[in-house]
C-alpha cells in the first residue's frame, strides 16, 4: 500500500480528483506523478501508447491499487481513508482482467445480475426480480438483450465486451470505467460499440465515463475531454478537441501522425512525408 497522506479539501463536483498521483514498482513509476480532475458531466478517453501506463492509472481509478505517491479523491473518498469495497461498489468497470475471471459456464444474465454484489456468479447470493428486469435493462441499452441466456464461454469477443459494459452499468454507477471496450473488435463490432457509447455520451443521465484505448478510431462521439499518456507522463490533458490533433499524436506515439476529424469522429495516420517523429 502506498503513501496516502494528508487530508484534503473534497471538492463535490469531482468524480476523479487525482493530486500529484503516481504509481511505483520496484522502483520504477509506471505511471506519473500526474494532476487529473474529472468531473461529473465529462467523458474523458485516455489514450497512449503500450505501456504508457494507461491501464495504471484506471486501477488507480478503480481502487484496485492505492497511489504511490499523491491523493486521490474517488467520488467524495480519499483512498487510503475510506472503506474501498464500497467504494467499488458505486463505479462501474469494464476490463480484461475482470473477464479473465469468469467461467465459461457463467449465463450471461446471472453474470450482469451478480454485479450488483461484486461476485462472479449468481449461485453465491439471492436475487429477485426487479435485479433480473434490471439486467435486461443493462443488456439492452448496448444491445446485447438477445445474449441474456448464452453461456460466457459461447461469446464472440464483441459479444463479450457488451456483456461487461452491461455489467459494469448493471450497479447504476456514479463513475464508468471502460478499459479497452474496442480491443479485439472487428470493424463492425468496433463501430457498434462506437455508436452505443456515443448514444451513453450523450445521455446527461449516463455516468461520468473515462474510456481508455490505443486508438483514436475508438473515441465514441460526444466524448468532451482526453489525456494523453506517454511513458508513464502526461503529454496534453483538456478538452478533446485541443487534444487530439496531428502535433500531441505525434510527440505521443514518437512519429509522424495525421489526425483528421469527421462528424465527430477522430481518425489517424502515419504522415506519408516524414519517417520517426523526433521528441522534443
Ligand atoms: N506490477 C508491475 N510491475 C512492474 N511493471 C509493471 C507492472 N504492471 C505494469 N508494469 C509496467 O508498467 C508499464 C505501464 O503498464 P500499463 O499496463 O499501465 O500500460 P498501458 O498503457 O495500459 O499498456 P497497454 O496499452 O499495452 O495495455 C508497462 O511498461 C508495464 O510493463
Amino acid at each position: 500500500m502506498g503513501a496516502v497522506s494528508t487530508v484534503i479539501d473534497i471538492d463535490p463536483d469531482l468524480v476523479l480528483d487525482l493530486r500529484d498521483v503516481s504509481l511505483r514498482r520496484d522502483g520504477t513509476n509506471l505511471v506519473g506523478p500526474l494532476t487529473w480532475q474529472v468531473e461529473l458531466d465529462e467523458r474523458w478517453v485516455v489514450l497512449g501508447p503500450n505501456g504508457a501506463g494507461k491501464t495504471s492509472l484506471l486501477k488507480i481509478a478503480a481502487a484496485l491499487e492505492y497511489p504511490s505517491t499523491g491523493t486521490a479523491v474517488i467520488l467524495g473518498e480519499q483512498l487510503g481513508r475510506t472503506e474501498v469495497t464500497e467504494l467499488r461498489s458505486r463505479l462501474g468497470l469494464s476490463s480484461v482482467a475482470v473477464a479473465g475471471r469468469i467461467p465459461g459456464d457463467e449465463v450471461v444474465q446471472d453474470l450482469v445480475v451478480s454485479a450488483g454484489y461484486a461476485v462472479l456468479g449468481r449461485w453465491r447470493e439471492q436475487y429477485d426480480r426487479q435485479d433480473f428486469d434490471r439486467a435486461a435493462d443493462t443488456l439492452e441499452s448496448i444491445g446485447a438483450e438477445h445474449l441474456a441466456e448464452r453461456t460466457w464461454g459461447t461469446l464472440s469477443e464483441g459479444e463479450r465486451k457488451r456483456v461487461l459494459i452491461a455489467r459494469a452499468l448493471m450497479t447504476d454507477p456514479e463513475l464508468l470505467l471502460l478499459d479497452e471496450p474496442g480491443a479485439g473488435l472487428d470493424l463492425g463490432g468496433r463501430e457498434d460499440l462506437v455508436a452505443r457509447l456515443g448514444d451513453m455520451a450523450m445521455d446527461p443521465d449516463a455516468p461520468a465515463t473515462v474510456l481508455v484505448t490505443h486508438h483514436v478510431e475508438e473515441i465514441p462521439p460526444g466524448f468532451t475531454h482526453a489525456m494523453l499518456l506517454s511513458e508513464g507522463e502526461v503529454t496534453a490533458m483538456g478538452l478533446i478537441d485541443d487534444v487530439i490533433t496531428s502535433e500531441n499524436l505525434s510527440r505521443a506515439f514518437s512519429q509522424s501522425i495525421v489526425v483528421d476529424e469527421i462528424d465527430g469522429r477522430y481518425f489517424a495516420r502515419r504522415s506519408r512525408r516524414a519517417g520517426r517523429h523526433r521528441r522534443a
